[in-house]
């Protein structure tokens, strides 16, 4: 490898030994190593006794949770919770997630994240929710993302009654979005209102791409564990359960339809108490799918619920998005799918300052006894190692400028 190619790789984000990759290397190395047992062994403490000082000024350098000072807790998910913080440098609001390491090492759950991380750093587009920087520490993953005031599409539907000229503007915008994740190669599979975020402008963007998985090159994945929100998942991946399932991006259409129902009726189309009946009715979708006398919907509104809520090979969405798009419930006289970043939004949040978290739920803090329940490991299990190479920062580093020789 010529030196300037190594050069090269050393400062791409996107490379598997680029800097910040390997700094992340050390730094695991040192922290799975330093346990009091196997610095019992000559080669680990003296691994130690060179390393630990370094990695510990390293960490001085590097971006780290003190740099930012919590403002608010404005969401929770199964590894962590979303704040809503300052970063104290620039005096810049964003959500920042946080994943515990611990829980994610205990249900050997430990890979899903990297989709996340990689589609909100590279997708450069403006339906996806912006990585600004990812880091980590040991206990921890951050994701500094933009934040998005809004709130979401869930807080909108209990806020307003929602009509057809709404649904039409934020259907669309979820159409494009979703299109701009599949065209990068993604499905979403848990394509939902609480992952319809609403921006400073009023546009949507997608987040939350934990549950997304690359197509292969055929446009279809085979996984068989169902993933996604009871209420939003297709009838081919609760059908598949367990099996070697083979599904594409269709799953992504149906989920809109039944966002669309959800919208336009107040709720999702198969609800059901038990959750088998909500299976049972997802699978029966051709004699389940009833559609309420109130509130009135449109003949076009119906189709495209049909539509969307069909079995897979018939699906709308499964050949072209322009089927979609071309579809009659989007006719209107105020916006084309070609102007629709500059039409006006539905609402437009009414913000007091930029921290202001009113278009969010309370989530009451957790108070988990952090001390508790974390144990030094008893020997060498490499917990670390499924972290490296998560941290990301989208402007240059100073290191990364010093290696392409433009000095600090
Ligand atoms: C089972 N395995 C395979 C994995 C399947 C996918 C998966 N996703 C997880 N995800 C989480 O553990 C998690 C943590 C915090 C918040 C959130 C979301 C859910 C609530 C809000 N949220 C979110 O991401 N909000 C968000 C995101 C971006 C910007 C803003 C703002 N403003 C807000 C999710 S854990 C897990 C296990």
């Amino acid at each position: 490898m010529e030196q300037d190619e190594l050069r090269d790789q050393l400062v791409d984000p996107k490379s598997p030994i680029n800097i910040e990759s390997l700094l992340d290397t050390i730094t695991a190395l040192v922290n799975d190593c330093k346990i009091p047992v196997l610095m019992r062994m000559k080669s680990v403490d003296n691994f130690i006794s060179r390393y630990e000082r370094v990695v510990e000024s390293l960490a001085a350098l590097r971006m780290k949770a003190a740099d930012f000072r919590q403002l608010k807790v404005i969401g929770r998910g199964a590894f962590g919770e979303v704040h809503l913080v300052r970063h104290t440098r620039t005096n810049t609001v964003y959500a920042m997630k946080m994943l515990n390491k611990d829980d994610m090492i205990k249900r050997a759950d430990s890979a899903f994240f990297w989709e996340e991380r990689d589609i909100m750093a590279h997708a450069n587009s403006e339906w996806i929710v912006r990585l600004q920087y990812a880091f980590q520490d040991p206990r921890h993953l951050y994701m500094v993302m933009e934040y998005m005031p809004g709130g979401d599409l869930v807080n909108l539907m209990t806020s307003y009654e929602v009509s057809e000229k709404w649904t039409r503007f934020y259907t669309a915008e979820i159409v494009e979005a979703l299109a701009a994740l599949h065209s990068m190669g993604y499905i979403h599979r848990d394509v939902k209102p609480d992952n319809m975020l609403i921006s400073i402008s009023g546009h949507i963007k997608l987040a939350d791409f934990g549950t997304c998985v690359k197509m292969n090159a055929n446009g279809v994945v085979r996984c068989s564990t169902a993933v996604g929100t009871p209420d939003y998942i297709s009838p081919e991946v609760l059908r598949n359960q367990g099996q070697d399932a083979e599904f594409g991006k269709e799953v992504d259409w149906w989920s809109v339809g039944v966002f669309i129902y959800e919208m336009l009726v107040g709720e999702t189309p198969f609800y059901a108490e038990a959750l088998v009946s909500t299976y049972t009715n997802i699978m029966n979708h051709k004699t389940s799918l009833k559609f309420p006398d109130e509130p009135l919907i449109s003949t076009q509104a119906k189709d495209i619920i049909k539509k969307f809520l069909s079995a897979a090979p018939d699906r709308l969405g499964r050949n072209s998005v322009d089927d979609i798009r071309n579809h009659k419930f989007f006719v209107n006289d105020e916006w084309t799918f070609a102007t629709l970043r500059e039409a006006s939004p539905p609402v437009i949040p009414s913000l007091k300052s930029d921290d202001d978290t009113t278009h969010f739920e309370e989530i009451e803090t957790r108070d988990r006894d952090n001390a508790g329940d974390f144990q030094l490991p008893k020997t060498f299990n490499g917990n670390q190692l499924p972290f490296i190479g998560f941290t990301y920062s989208n402007e240059y580093s100073p290191v990364k400028n010093l290696l392409k020789g433009h000095g600090a």
